[in-house]
């Protein structure tokens, strides 16, 4: 067994821990870092980048179907088999791409899985690790639901691998990524069905958007099932039967479960660096310290009520190497996060929500833009919520339209500004232009 020594090791090679890695290593650390699966995590190899690959020929196809007789005659389709081709052609470049940046900033970068086998060690099978600070940075798996046939699901790395789009699909889960593959399916041929234990989909997302959100579904022809679960999967030759909560039963050709993530804490030996885990996540406190002052956690794998998101990860990345670096003393204060449901079209939000700003007596400038330039060329439905203060500043956003993920930037930066509504006016924006749109709201 090779014995190495580093001032900083960082176990998992996500958006988190690379940010943690290349900020470490800048301010002068010595780091290592540690990968048991795909270089560079969840985000690049099964979760945003793929997914929205996958959205590229799905937006062109929706936006192609809503010019129908509008200017445009005769609608492509989606070939799965080449769309994912396209997508493996990404993620094949992943790691690759990732090592060369490890090496060209000479973060020393280890393949295995990683344990702590005491306070300040890590283990591989052919390293012993020993660093004066560790970073925890494993996010997290799919959740395992345990019922008869649960088994049968496939994740959504299944299906994220898919080689053929099935002709009838099921998601069990009403939360991000049952709704965002439920579009992608719909639109890539097949009939979809969305098993959701709420009444309604997207609980943290403001209800009055995802109304909207909901009724497109349906008019797409996407069976959503509120109030509802799977009791039972069985095979019956090459499909699945689903017994619902509800008493009914169906057929599908594949059942892919979303229902929550848990995290990857669980396997690492935490207890012997005296580090206290829960549900899979690590304890932390407002400095991202665990219960061992010498070992932090960043990222989904943190036990913080924040949203698991790339940028959230990234953001604790860098605190956490800054901190170690004797810079950033003060606790974690997170700057607004932008939230976006990639659906088609999508539902973005960001600082106050709705609810709280209507709590507070703010002004809520709830502006239907269907019909401005920008949205009306392509037939896009678009809505746009703004929370006001009593100051006159903007506090928060929530939005439905094709370029939610987009626009949201605008409010973002309006609000880690301190902006008042007046103010984003005052920019000259490209027109027409998403700029101009968000300059010229009343
Ligand atoms: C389908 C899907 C779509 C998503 N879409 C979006 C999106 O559009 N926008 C967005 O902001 N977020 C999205 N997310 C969430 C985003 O992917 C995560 O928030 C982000 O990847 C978390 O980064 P991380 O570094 O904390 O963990 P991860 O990216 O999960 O990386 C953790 C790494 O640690 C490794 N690891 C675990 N245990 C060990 C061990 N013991 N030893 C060595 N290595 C270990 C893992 O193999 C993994 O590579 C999506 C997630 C999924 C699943
Ligand atoms: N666009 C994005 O930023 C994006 C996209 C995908 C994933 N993600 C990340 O991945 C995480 C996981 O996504 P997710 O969709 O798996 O989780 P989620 O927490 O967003 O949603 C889980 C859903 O499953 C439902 N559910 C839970 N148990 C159930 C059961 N037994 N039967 C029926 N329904 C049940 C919940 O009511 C909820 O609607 C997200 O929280 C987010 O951090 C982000």
């Amino acid at each position: 067994m090779k014995q190495i020594n580093y001032d900083l090791g960082i176990i998992g090679s996500g958006p988190a821990g690379l940010a943690a890695a290349f900020e470490a290593k800048q301010l002068g650390q010595t780091v290592v870092m540690i990968e048991e699966y795909m270089w560079g995590g969840t985000c690049p190899n099964y979760g945003c980048d793929p997914k929205k690959i996958l959205l590229s020929a799905v937006e062109t196809l929706h936006r192609e179907q809503a010019l129908q007789n509008k200017g445009l005659v005769g609608s492509s389709m989606i070939n799965w088999p080449a769309l994912m081709a396209t997508k493996q052609e990404y993620v094949d470049a992943v790691k690759p791409r990732k090592i060369k940046g490890l090496e060209q900033a000479e973060i020393e970068h280890i393949y295995g899985h990683a344990q702590f086998i005491n306070q300040d060690t890590v283990a591989t099978n052919e390293y012993q690790i020993t660093a004066t600070n560790w970073i925890i940075a494993t996010g997290q798996r799919p959740r395992q639901l345990d019922f008869p046939g649960a088994e049968l699901m496939g994740n959504s790395e299944d299906f994220l691998n898919l080689s053929d789009m099935p002709q009838d699909i099921t998601f069990l889960g009403g939360g991000y990524i049952g709704v965002e593959f439920a579009n992608i399916s719909h639109f890539a041929g097949a009939r979809v069905h969305l098993i959701t234990q709420g009444s309604h989909l997207l609980s943290d997302f403001d209800q009055v958007l995802v109304r909207e959100f909901e009724k497109e579904m349906l008019n797409n022809g996407i069976e959503i099932l509120f109030d509802n679960t799977i009791d039972v999967i069985q095979k019956q030759d090459n499909q699945y039967l689903v017994k619902l909560s509800n008493g009914t039963s169906y057929l599908t050709d594949l059942v892919i479960s979303a229902v929550g993530r848990t995290g990857n804490a669980d396997k690492i030996q935490a207890e012997k660096a005296g580090v206290k885990t829960c549900d899979g996540h690590v304890v932390v406190d407002q400095y991202l310290k665990s219960t061992n002052s010498h070992v932090y956690a960043i990222g989904d794998v943190a036990d913080n009520d924040v949203p698991k998101l790339v940028p959230v990860g990234n953001y604790e990345g860098r605190y956490v190497a800054r901190q170690l670096a004797g810079q950033n003393q003060t606790p974690l204060e997170y700057p607004t996060m932008p939230q976006v449901v990639f659906g088609t079209p999508r539902i973005a939000q960001t600082g106050v929500s709705m609810v709280e700003a209507k709590n507070q007596g703010f002004t809520i400038k709830d502006l239907e833009m269907g019909n401005v330039i920008t949205f009306f060329r392509y037939h896009d439905q678009a809505r746009i919520r703004v929370a006001i203060d009593t100051n006159g500043l903007i506090v928060g956003a929530s939005i439905f339209a094709f370029e939610a993920e987009e626009l949201i930037n605008y409010f973002v930066t309006a609000i880690n500004m301190k902006r008042t509504f007046a103010e984003t006016q005052a920019n000259l924006y490209a027109y027409p232009s998403l700029g101009s749109e968000f300059s010229e709201f009343y």
